[in-house]
């Protein structure tokens, strides 16, 4: 039998965890803005349904990897106080994977938008 209430409370805290990451995170505010002026540019040249998934995929992925990093970043200063070789692997490696997914997602959203506009303006 599924405990609803228990399915409810797990969704509490992930919420809270994500209230965190915007509140807290320098770097996930600046993917929150992007996402929005994206957002706000997907209205303007009204995107297709395709492209709206596509763009809403992309938001996804880079905050999810926002949120993996800003983990391990955190279990990484509870393990390991003071400087290591090891956490320094780990955190770029990390953060390496938010690039990744951020270039992706820069690359997906220049293709979209950019096809509209070029559409506009040539
Ligand atoms: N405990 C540590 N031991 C070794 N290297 C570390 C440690 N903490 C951070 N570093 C390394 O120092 C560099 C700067 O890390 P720092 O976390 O300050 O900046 P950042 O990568 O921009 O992260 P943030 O998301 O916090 O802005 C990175 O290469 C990181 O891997």
């Amino acid at each position: 039998m599924i405990d609803i209430r228990k399915v409810f409370r797990s969704f509490r805290f992930a919420g809270q965890g994500i209230l965190d990451l915007f509140r807290f995170e320098n770097n996930a505010k600046v993917h929150l803005l992007v996402a929005g002026v994206v957002v706000i540019a997907g209205f303007a040249l009204s995107l297709s349904r395709i492209e709206w998934a596509i763009i809403i995929t992309q938001i996804g992925l880079v905050w999810a990897a926002e949120a993996f990093n800003t983990a391990i970043e955190k279990l990484c200063d509870f393990v390991s106080h003071g400087l290591h070789p090891q956490i320094k692997a780990i955190k770029d490696l990390s953060s390496g994977a938010v690039l990744i997914l951020t270039i992706t997602a820069v690359l997906a959203g220049l293709i979209i938008i950019g096809s509209h506009l070029l559409a506009i303006f040539f």
